[in-house]
């Protein structure tokens, strides 16, 4: 350290107490960032790196960027996960002995980013705490730009630490270190996740932030949490926090638990294959016309509900909405305009609101009154109590209102921002400055006069002021003493007069006083504002609330969707149900409907078989959707539907991407498989699809023959799984609550038609060739592997291979309707035809039973994924197939 300058000294004595984040230091009009800070910032951000003389024997790295251009470098950063330390100079440079004194003012992190440019405005950003207290775990989460703050806490137990986690997506960790580590080692995380160990904060603080009342409410290891997330947002954000005083302390149970896999295989919110929200459920039903509803559709959507009276309170005011055309566009033309409150409300509470942000505010707060008496008047009680002595916040609108002009500047610190009449001293000051200009004016047209100089003009510049500007041609009919010159340019000179002298002063201060005045009442207004946050927020929350109803309506209503009866029974049935994305992705293709009947004294679980690409997995997602979309208090796909209300949904489908955790699939499904052993209960609902593949045959079997009877024998609950396995269809007899399913099949000629209806009965091949055809795979495979398993069947029966045209017509029952089906993977467009289950041919190709060593080949064969084979591997794996039957 020896030799630095004091500067350098300072810089690396405030670069201590923010060890983890990047330096910006505060110099004139850069940050700049020195020694290793340099050095990644410029790899990072790609800006220069140089060198500066610091006291050291060699030169110290910089790199710098400027400060109004700041926010965006820090945002880069940022959005990579790392923190930024703002230091900047808290004292006049003027006034300062030695060097300035600095501080940081704040750290932005990705979970406390504030600014708009940053955010996403329909979702949250949601900062998380963890803690361990005994055998408890505490979860905190916060969405700093809101203000919202909610705790929980359950048993200790991994899985469910990381499910919660999950609900709020946060993009930053606190806590316990040792929990933290283990849930870095879980790395389920869809996006970066910066953690950061901290311990809980002083409670005379936590009294301070949040009072003593709302503290009171949380005990043990929510306190903890909130503690723990508390001292980290005043450690980061350094200011009072006036917006973030209420605490939501709920218990995991009061909502339905979906696990990480289930959401993402639900597609809930984003999609799996590129994590896009269109084609999420999130993307269906989000008609919400603000950014508070947007994000409150996401939360219900996170968390469906476990109450029927809370759901059916949900579902009766989205029925007002849903038969009210009119009430509904009424509420959304007045939503429409209407900005993102909690965020503005958030700005107000960190002193970052500049003057367009308050008239946002009053804008938006002018809408309420009407959206009170649309809802007073839309005949629902849930809309009525919704709105009941609603605040509508008029004072503070017509105070914005009185204070600020309409178009106020963004900057606050430059005038232009209080309206005329507000400040009497303000006013006089203004027609000083006014006054002084017409002043100098006339003055100009004076000494014009007076010296018949034409050209002679009154100018100003920073260093001398107001000056009178003679041309050298002219500076002979000046006459000589009043004018004492100033300056002298090329070709003109400038003079002052002791008149002009006078008046400047007078114009110059009371502009000065003005800017200083205006940021004054500007101020004053703001934090009159925050003292009315709170108030501010229940109008906030009122406005989203009412958005998502409209939204579900809006969407049940387009879509012809139909109220579900949400029971505390039981039994779970869905009349002519639909997949509500894949329809709606279909653009026009008819989406076959199908029947979910699940009840406890006859058939709660079934045993699904199908050819691939029949649409099994599109069913079963389905009824789940219905499920989720029912206890969020939404309308749902299908003619009517009965929903018990359902504990937690358990899914196992699909495999894409299972492997970033290092675990092979099958390892990954068993896992789960555990898991819904452990956790499921009579009131959940079990999705399971190809249970048992990934193993050998006989293995993978076993396992899905055990699982079920499991399921069966010990868990009780609803479930729905499909397998390639069609001998274990037997199971039919030995488990009375278990009914075999179909995904019924055309065969006509050499064609295969995917009627997409579920019937009873199971199937007996998988049509694994048919769609390897389909795929586009050369007709020597697929001719050769028809071959290959007539004759692991013996031979005895012989299947011609069906031939694909790029449009075959299947035929058609009198009354069928032809639909046009697009067969991704090659786009190769087939037609198929749809009708009554009962019409369906249901002749499948005989096979005769097939010796053990033959049957072990077909089901290598189904089990092959073709679509992940290059025609190289189909080869070799046609070979060894072929050898071991010759062996
Ligand atoms: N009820 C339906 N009506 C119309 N089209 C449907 C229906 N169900 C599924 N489909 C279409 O069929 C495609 C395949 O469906 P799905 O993935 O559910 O089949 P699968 O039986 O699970 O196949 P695999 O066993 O190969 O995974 C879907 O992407 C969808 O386009």
């Amino acid at each position: 350290m020896a030799g630095y300058t004091p500067m350098i000294l300072q810089y690396l004595a405030i670069k201590e107490e923010a060890k983890d984040a990047f330096l910006f230091f505060r110099l004139g009009d850069f940050y700049e960032m020195f020694f290793d800070d340099a050095i990644a910032a410029s790899r990072e951000l790609e800006i220069t790196l140089t060198g500066r003389e610091g006291g050291g024997e060699k030169k110290i790295p910089m790199c710098g960027v400027p400060y109004h251009s700041a926010e965006n470098y820090i945002s880069r950063l940022v959005d990579k996960g790392y923190k930024v330390a703002i230091c900047e100079q808290v004292e006049d440079p003027a006034a300062a002995k030695g060097v300035v004194r600095r501080e940081i003012v704040r750290i932005i992190t990705p979970g406390t980013v504030m600014e708009t440019k940053a955010l996403d405005g329909n979702s949250n950003n949601f900062i998380a705490a963890i803690v361990r207290v005994g055998g408890i775990l505490g979860l905190s989460a916060c969405d700093l730009s809101t203000g919202e703050f909610y705790v929980t806490s359950f048993p200790e137990h991994l899985e469910a630490l990381i499910d919660e986690i999950n609900v709020y997506q946060p993009s930053e960790l606190v806590g316990d270190d040792e929990l933290l580590a283990r849930i870095q080692a879980a790395a389920v995380w869809n996006r970066q996740l910066l953690l950061t160990a901290r311990q809980p904060m002083a409670t005379d603080k936590l009294l301070e932030q949040f009072g003593e009342a709302e503290i009171a409410k949380v005990k043990g290891a929510r306190l903890q949490a909130v503690s723990v997330l508390t001292g980290y947002l005043e450690e980061t954000q350094k200011r009072s926090l006036g917006h973030v005083r209420a605490i939501t302390s709920y218990e995991p149970n009061q909502f339905m638990i979906l696990d990480h896999y289930t959401r993402r295989n639900l597609e809930l919110t984003e999609t799996v294959r590129d994590r896009s929200k269109k084609g999420s459920l999130l993307w269906l039903l989000d008609r919400t016309q603000t950014s508070m509803g947007a994000r409150l559709l996401r939360r219900w959507i996170d968390k469906p509900l476990l109450s029927s009276t809370a759901v059916e309170a949900r579902l009766d005011a989205v029925e007002t909405l849903y038969l009210n055309l009119i009430l509904r566009d009424d509420i959304r033309s007045e939503l429409q305009p209407i900005y993102d409150l909690e965020r503005l409300v958030g700005r107000v509470a960190f002193g970052s609101a500049n003057g367009r942000d308050l008239n946002a505010l009053r804008s938006s707060l002018r809408r309420i009154p009407q959206l009170t008496e649309l809802c007073e008047h839309s005949g629902s009680d849930v809309l009525k109590a919704l709105v009941d002595g609603t605040d509508n916040c008029s004072d503070l609108a017509d105070l914005i209102e009185t204070v600020l002009v309409d178009e106020p500047p963004v900057t606050i610190k430059e005038g232009g921002l209080i309206r005329a009449g507000y400040d009497a001293y303000l006013d006089q000051l203004r027609e000083a400055s006014t006054n002084g200009k017409k002043w100098l004016a006339e003055l100009e047209r004076q000494e014009r006069e007076a010296t018949g100089i034409k050209n002679l003009k009154i100018g100003y510049n920073r260093i001398f002021g107001y000056y009178l500007e003679v041309s050298k041609g002219n500076l002979s009919s000046l006459p000589e003493g009043r004018y004492e010159r100033k300056q002298t340019l090329a070709n003109a000179e400038r003079f002052v007069t002791p008149e002009l002298k006078e008046k400047e002063k007078l114009i110059l201060e009371a502009e000065d006083k003005m800017v200083d005045l205006e940021y004054e009442r500007f101020i004053e207004l703001r934090d009159h504002l925050s003292l009315h946050l709170h108030r501010l927020q229940k109008a906030a929350a009122i406005i989203a609330e009412l958005d998502v109803y409209q939204s579900l309506a809006t969407v049940s209503a387009e879509r012809r969707f139909s109220r579900p009866k949400v029971t505390e029974g039981y039994n779970l049935h869905i009349e002519d149900g639909k997949h509500p994305v894949v329809e709606a992705m279909m653009d026009g293709i008819p989406f076959i409907s199908n029947g979910t009947a699940l009840h406890k004294d006859e058939q709660w679980m079934l045993l699904i078989t199908g050819p691939n690409m029949a649409g099994k997995s599109t069913y079963m997602r389905q009824v789940a959707l219905i499920c989720i979309m029912a206890q969020i208090g939404c309308f749902v796909p299908a003619k009517s539907a009965e929903i018990p209300l359902i504990d937690r949904i358990f899914t196992r489908i699909g495999a894409a991407d299972d492997l970033i955790g290092g675990q092979s699939t099958f390892m990954v499904e068993m896992k789960d498989i555990q898991i819904m052993t452990d956790k499921a209960t009579a009131n959940s609902l079990v999705i399971i699809d190809e249970l048992g593949r990934g193993t050998s045959t006989g293995e993978g079997m076993a396992i899905a023959q055990a699982v079920i009877e499991y399921v069966h024998h010990h868990i009780g609950c609803k479930a729905l799984v499909s397998t390639h396995f069609h001998e274990l269809a037997h199971l039919e007899e030995s488990l009375p609550s278990l009914a075999n399913a179909r995904m019924a099949v055309e065969e006509s000629g050499d064609n295969v038609t995917f009627l997409r209806k579920l019937i009873a009965g199971a199937a007996s091949t998988s049509y694994g060739i048919y769609c390897a055809q389909l795929a586009g795979l050369p007709e020597s495979i697929i001719g050769r592997a028809y071959e290959l398993l007539d004759e692991t069947l013996d031979g005895e029966t012989t299947k011609p291979a069906p031939k694909i045209d790029t449009f075959a017509y299947a035929q058609t029952a009198p009354a069928a309707e032809f639909v046009k089906e697009a067969v991704q993977p090659k786009g190769i467009v087939q037609l198929s035809i749809f009708d009554e289950p009962a019409a369906a041919n249901e002749a499948e190709p005989a096979r005769k039973k097939a010796s053990p060593k033959a049957e072990q080949l077909a089901e290598q064969l189904r089990k092959l994924d073709l679509f992940n084979l290059t025609p190289m591997q189909a080869m070799q794996w046609l070979n060894d197939m072929k050898s071991k039957l010759n062996n």
